[in-house]
């Protein structure tokens, strides 16, 4: 029994970290995944043991099934319908079995992947023997949301045989979850994005699970049905990060200074609602495309302003922000800030020569530029092909 999910990461047009705080905010899917694939094993395969494979940083750890057995006695598999939260003793459980593994100090960003791993894997699928193979397209730790496309790629994979979902286990190819089903797959990711975030606003996991552009804002997602394309360069910094550490640095600034937060919060929302309203509104009856990307830009700066008063902007995001400026091209920080990854509207109408160019100089500085697809569908799975 084999099954492969793959799940789409994301860029945040909109609304980062005040989301957490109940703004709304405004995401995308692009087309760059994380797969899982799961093979229960048979008797004639070799031992008892649960095995995780990461191939992308060539990390292999495995379990004895007795050993989950032991750490998580009161989980059989029987939770599978039900999303649960990882209770302080069993995170601690999971701590000291990620401790036992020693992931090299330059991959201990890692643990906290595994440990989701480990109360996913025990919560949905109890203790049975299996190999799970992860690999990504999305850089990790960059604000593309890889840590929501693994949870809920994971999720849709340990889903797949249970009761919980009806599916067709013959079906050949590709194919998407009913919505009941999505939701489920949702609320377990989710459960384990608290592992690696600490406190998410789910929005991740839900643009990874239900694709295309939503609208979010406290845990509730609107599909919004864009009448325009947008294309985003993507500017990676590769300065590393841990969204975990700035949420929570957000959080610390939120209670030194609540009154201030709230209003940089509250305006927020209303970019949000306000690009929202743009996106939505036909073409070219109310505004010609060009003035939708002149207003999507002025939102996106105004955006990026809030995020440094947040303090979540980094230099190398100041030094692309710059670059990008030049070619009077608007940028903003995307996902949890601090590095990772910057966009910039590329308008309609600009030249290919200007779009060379100031990839050219972005890339001259060392950062790592692409444009990926924007909107596509949401986690699928595939019961027919071995990894
Ligand atoms: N393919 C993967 N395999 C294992 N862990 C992963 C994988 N993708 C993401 N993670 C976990 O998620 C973390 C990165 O998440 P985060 O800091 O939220 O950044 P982002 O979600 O923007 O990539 C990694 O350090 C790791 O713990
Ligand atoms: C900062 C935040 O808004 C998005 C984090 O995205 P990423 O993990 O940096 O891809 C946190 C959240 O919404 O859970
Ligand atoms: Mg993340």
């Amino acid at each position: 029994m084999e099954v492969r999910a793959r799940a789409p990461g994301k860029i945040i047009l909109t609304g980062e970290h005040a989301v957490v705080h109940g703004s709304t905010a405004v995401a995308s899917s692009i087309d760059l995944y994380t797969y899982v694939y799961l093979h229960f094993s048979t008797p004639s395969d070799d031992g008892d043991l649960l095995k995780l494979q990461l191939k992308d940083s060539a990390l292999e750890f495995s379990w004895p099934v007795s050993r989950i057995r032991a750490a998580f006695p009161e989980s059989a598999g029987l939770l599978s319908c039900t999303p649960t939260s990882c209770s302080v003793e069993n995170a601690k459980t999971i701590a000291a079995l990620v401790e036992e593994l020693n992931i090299p100090e330059a991959k201990i960003g890692l643990a906290a992947g595994v440990s989701a791993f480990l109360w996913l894997y025990s919560s949905i699928q109890g203790f049975k023997p299996a190999t799970v193979v992860v690999t990504s397209e999305l850089p990790l730790g960059s604000g593309l949301g890889s840590s929501a496309a693994f949870c809920v790629a994971l999720a849709s994979a340990l889903l797949a045989f249970t009761d919980s979902v009806s599916l067709d286990l013959n079906h050949q190819g590709w194919r998407s979850f009913e919505e009941k089903d999505l939701e489920l797959v949702n609320k377990w990711a989710f459960e384990g994005e608290k592992i690696i975030h600490g406190k998410p606003s789910g929005i991740d996991n839900t643009v990874s699970a239900y694709g295309n552009i939503i609208s979010f804002k406290s845990g509730n997602l609107t599909r919004t049905k864009s009448s325009m394309t947008l294309k985003m360069l993507i500017t990676n910094t590769k300065v590393g990060r841990n969204t975990k550490a700035l949420v929570a640095g957000v959080g610390e600034r939120m209670l030194r200074h609540p009154e201030i937060m709230a209003f940089v919060f509250s305006a927020v929302d209303s970019i949000s609602k306000e690009l929202t309203s743009v996106l939505k509104s036909p073409t070219p009856d109310e505004l010609s495309v060009t003035e939708k990307e002149e207003r999507i830009e002025e939102l996106m700066e105004m955006n990026q302003g809030l995020l440094q008063s947040m303090g979540v902007s980094h230099a190398a995001i100041e030094t692309v922000l710059r670059t990008t400026l030049k070619y009077k091209l608007a940028s903003k920080l995307t996902g949890a800030g601090g590095g990772g990854c910057v966009l910039t509207l590329l308008p309609t109408l600009l030249s290919g020569t200007v779009v060379d160019k100031v990839v050219a100089e972005l890339e001259s500085s060392g950062f790592q530029c692409f444009i990926a697809g924007i909107g596509g569908g949401g986690v699928e799975i595939n019961f027919g092909i071995s990894s």
